[in-house]
This record gives structure tokens, sequence and C-alpha cells, in this order.
């Protein structure tokens, strides 16, 4: 399978459906994965956070994945596989099983969580895991998960690793970190855009794509607000940037991915929209808010 040498456009994170007896709807995820594809999503995302990777058992995990890997391989599409964790050795044993699916493009992996090491140590983590993976790194930076900011100086460092090609920046909006990091990216290095509201101002700044859950919802609109910042048609993204935040916000008005399986299930697309705990499923509110804001849309 042939893939860019760095990653771009826009990659649907999956949700996991479940049916009525609380299994993996595993038609319904294939349904999902062809549908987003397509609709012009560029990839797939297995067992990002959007998946409820932490919930699921080892079993349930294949079964996500050898869903994606079957789509991906029929389609051309990209795959990125959600591994790792908090702990070096583990997430190194992890990322080499991923060997075994040589349509993987890429291990979308998180900043270590929970610990709080210092940046070096951060550094270390993903130098180590960088030099033994498989297949290269997406570094996901999410500080209100994971308890653990990274300056632009160690996105950069990390950037300049053999074996990492981007990283997904959800820090939880645009500042002068931001900034800086889209303002000197290292060759090959792609900035993915992973929190969804602010998708648009990451791309107008020199985001590749993004990793976007509320790409499930209007996907084709997400993929041509990517085609529209790369093609500099800056008028139609920022129409589209807009329309696309308020769907996102609607989307997120309740934990991920609680209000997107709702929309997903009153739209017929999954059987239920079902949650495991400690999550619960999204407010009839939520759920209609985002059935709105997507009819307004024209949707
Ligand atoms: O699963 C993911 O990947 C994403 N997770 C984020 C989160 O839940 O915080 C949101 C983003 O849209 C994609």
């Amino acid at each position: 399978m042939t893939h860019h040498t760095s990653p771009y456009g826009v990659h649907v994170p999956l949700v996991t459906p479940f049916t009525a007896a609380g299994d993996v709807a595993e038609d319904a995820l294939e349904e999902l994965a062809q549908a987003v594809l397509d609709a012009g999503a560029t990839g797939l995302v297995a067992l990002g956070t959007t998946a409820e990777a932490s919930t699921l058992d080892r079993d349930e995990k294949r079964i996500v994945v050898e869903t994606c890997v079957r789509v991906c391989r029929e389609r051309g599409a990209t795959l990125t596989i959600g591994a790792g964790t908090n702990d070096t050795r583990a997430s190194a044993a992890a990322l080499s099983e991923l060997a075994q699916w040589p349509e993987a493009a890429y291990a979308l992996v998180p900043v270590p969580y929970y610990t709080r090491p210092s940046q070096a140590g951060v550094v270390a983590h993903f130098r180590q895991l960088a030099a033994s993976s498989p297949i290269p790194l997406i570094v996901y930076h999410i500080p209100y998960r994971t308890g653990q900011a990274l300056d632009a100086d160690t996105l950069h460092t990390l950037g300049r690793m053999p074996g990492i090609a981007g990283v997904k920046y959800a820090a939880g909006g645009v500042d002068q970190e931001t900034v800086d990091l889209l303002g000197e990216l290292p060759d090959g290095f792609a900035v993915l855009a992973g929190d969804d509201v602010f998708l648009s101002p990451l791309l107008a700044l020199g985001a590749a794509g993004g990793i976007v859950a509320s790409a499930h919802l209007a996907t084709g609109r997400f993929a041509g607000l990517a085609a529209a910042w790369r093609d500099g048609d800056v008028a139609r993204a920022r129409v589209l940037g807009h329309g696309l935040a308020r769907l996102s916000a609607a989307a997120f008005r309740e934990p991920n991915p609680t209000v997107i399986k709702g929309v997903l299930h009153a739209q017929g697309r999954i059987p239920t929209p079902g949650v495991r705990l400690p999550l619960l499923p999204a407010g009839r509110g939520s759920v209609e808010a985002t059935l709105k804001v997507l009819a307004d849309l024209g949707e």
C-alpha cells in the first residue's frame, strides 16, 4: 500500500458502535468507515479516544482494527491506529504488535499522561518508541487529557526525530505556542488539528489536516474545508470553517463521543447510541441541537 510520507487531510477517528446487547457492532462500524471515505475523508483512525478504546477488551480492539484494516486496504485509504500508554516499555510492546498490519500507516501515540514527566522525559519516551516502532508515530498532544503541556520547542524536537511523522495538536486553543509551532515546522513533520472547533484556524496557520471526530457528520464539508485551505480558496474556507465550528461545538457539548453517537443513532447509522461507563449517553437536547446545526448547514 502506498502512503504519503506525511499525513494530510481529514481523518475520522471512528466511534465504536455497540449492539443492543453491548457488543461491538462490526457491520455498522464497517458501514461508517465506508461512508466517511465515500464522502472524502483521507483516512481512518482506529482506537482513538473517540473509539472508547480504554473500555474495549483485547478481542474487541482486534475486531475494530481488522475492520478498519479491511476497509483501508480495499479503498487505499490511510490507516492510523491508536496505541501507547504512560508506560514506555508497555507502549513499545504495543507498537511492535502493529507490524502484523502492513496497512497501518501511522500509530497515534499519546503524550504520557498522569505521570507528568519533564518535557525531557517526554522526549526520551518518544525517542525510544520511534526507534523501535515498525511504523511512524503521530504524537498525540492533548494536555487537557494528559496533564502534560509541551511547548513549541519540544514539539519541534519531536518533529525532527526520525520515525515521527506528525503531531495531533489538541492544545485547547490557538496561542503563542501554536503560532511558534506552525511558524517553523521541521521538514516532513505534519500538524493535524485535534480540537475540532479549531480545525479551520489551524489549517489557516498551515496544519496539513485534522483528526476530528465531528467529521463523522458532514464529512464532505470537512474534506472541502481542508481542500479549500490547501488550494488557497480563503473565501470558501472561511464560510465552511465558521459553519463547521458551530457543528463541532454542538457535537462536543457533552463528553466525546456521546453526542456524535446520539446523532449517528438518530440518523439510523448505528444501532444504538450506547457508550460504556464511565461515559453516559448524551442528553436528547444535545443531540437535537447538533441535528439542528446539521440541518442549518443543509446536511
Ligand atoms: O479520538 C480522537 O482521535 C479524537 N479525540 C478527541 C477527544 O475526544 O478529545 C477529539 C478529536 O475530535 C478526535
